[in-house]
């Protein structure tokens, strides 16, 4: 019999940063793989294992946008990013940097009327609505 639905685990955390500077949001796009390539994301990845969700967050961004960034706010709880997969975001300042597209193949800082210039992935269309409806902040 097929586990109920609601019973299957969850076993990939994912963390975005929304990092904001100077009243606008940053979105990455992604590169990889084929079927994701040219969406629009949230910096951020997978929480290794033993590693915290906000360590996880400040890594990532050291990763892919050689910045240190200092985690805020959690918006919202889990976002849901099909079966088996969730999205954790927090807001982010930067510390330290300035965003350099390592991994991605372009970045762009959106004002608050431009949150829909960019097709965003699936998973985060919930999340940029929060920004939509509450501001930049
Ligand atoms: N980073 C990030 N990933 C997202 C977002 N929305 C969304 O659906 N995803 C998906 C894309 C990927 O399937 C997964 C994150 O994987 P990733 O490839 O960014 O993680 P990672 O950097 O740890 O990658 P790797 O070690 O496997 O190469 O979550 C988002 O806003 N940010």
């Amino acid at each position: 019999m097929k586990p109920r639905k609601e019973l299957v685990p969850i076993d990939l955390i994912v963390v975005g940063a929304a990092i904001i500077a100077d009243g606008r949001l940053l979105a990455a796009q992604r590169a990889e793989p084929a079927h994701m390539a040219g969406g629009w994301e949230l910096p951020g990845g997978k929480v290794d294992p033993g590693e915290s969700d906000t360590d996880a967050l400040v890594r990532e961004c050291h990763e892919e946008l050689a910045i240190k960034i200092r985690p805020g706010r959690r918006i919202g709880g889990d976002w849901r990013l099909g079966e088996r997969a969730v999205l954790r975001v927090w807001t982010a300042r930067i510390v330290e940097g300035e965003p350099r597209a390592l991994e991605h193949l372009a970045l762009r800082w959106l004002a608050p009327d431009e949150l829909y210039d960019v097709e965003w992935l699936p998973g985060d269309r919930p999340v940029i609505d929060v920004f939509a409806r509450e501001g930049l902040r």
